[in-house]
């Protein structure tokens, strides 16, 4: 089956077992191009392993994962870190950020992995970073930084690239309240502003609100599902989500 000609991410019937427990049991869902799209649900729902099989991070056992009509699911390992390098932006609660790096050149390392030149790099690199406040961050290596730098650092890294899909798990989460609105503000901002289509997973109502739409799991499964995953389900699922 083919996926609908306006979802630049489609999903269908997902399945996926993680150490011997069923993390995802027929997640259907599409997202539209430069959307804004939020996977809720309590702690261990199975939003991280939504987002890895989506991103091609994580393969799943059963169903099907497309990105512009193209399928994801049968690329080969390396063709699927070529995707995730130069398509999607991903990023995680921690910043993992590289120690012996200064802000500026932990932000420009995707273009300088593709062979940006450094200059060019550097000064995109500290535009995000003015971007997100955290200008001042540029010269200093990670361990002179707060948290809540460090996650600006790792947010302008993701976005640098502007890549066509940006995956955010739980981005916020290790953030105080007050300033992690204010990054997610700015990280929405920036991907609204670049058309970028973002994939937030969170388990935080608030945090969903910013999104244009959610879908919310339970234990593995879109939330409300009324039956078990099927085909059929999947294709519910989906012209419900489109
Ligand atoms: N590497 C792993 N090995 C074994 N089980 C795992 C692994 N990763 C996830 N799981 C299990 O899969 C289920 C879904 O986990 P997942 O991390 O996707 O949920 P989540 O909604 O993102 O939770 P959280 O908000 O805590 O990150 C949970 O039961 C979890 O314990």
């Amino acid at each position: 089956m083919a996926p609908p000609d306006n979802d630049v991410l489609w999903a269908r019937s997902l399945h996926c077992s993680l150490g011997g427990s069923e993390a995802l049991s027929g997640v259907s869902l599409g997202v539209r191009e430069g959307e804004i799209l939020a996977v809720t649900g309590p702690r261990g729902s199975g939003k991280t392993t939504l987002l890895r099989c989506l991103s091609g991070r994580l393969v799943p056992q059963e169903g099907e994962v497309w990105f512009n009509s193209g399928p994801v699911h049968t690329l080969s390992p390396a063709q699927r870190e070529r995707l995730r390098r130069e398509r999607f932006g991903w990023i995680g609660p921690e910043p993992g950020l590289v120690p012996e790096l200064t802000g500026w050149e932990n932000t420009a390392l995707p273009l300088l992995l593709r062979g940006a030149p450094r200059r060019a790099a550097k000064t995109t690199a500290l535009e995000w970073l003015d971007r997100l406040d955290a200008g001042a961050c540029a010269r200093k290596r990670p361990r002179a930084l707060t948290q809540s730098q460090r996650q600006r650092i790792s947010i302008a890294r993701a976005l640098v690239t502007t890549p066509p899909v940006l995956f955010a798990d739980e981005p916020t989460a290790t953030l105080h309240r007050a300033d992690g609105a204010q990054v997610l503000r700015t990280l929405t901002a920036a991907a609204r502003s670049h058309g970028i289509t973002m994939v937030l997973a969170t388990h935080d109502a608030e945090v969903a609100a910013l999104a244009d739409r959610a879908v919310a799991l339970l234990d593995g499964r879109r939330a409300g599902a009324v039956s078990p995953a099927t085909g059929a389900e999947g294709v519910a699922a989906c012209s419900l989500s489109v």
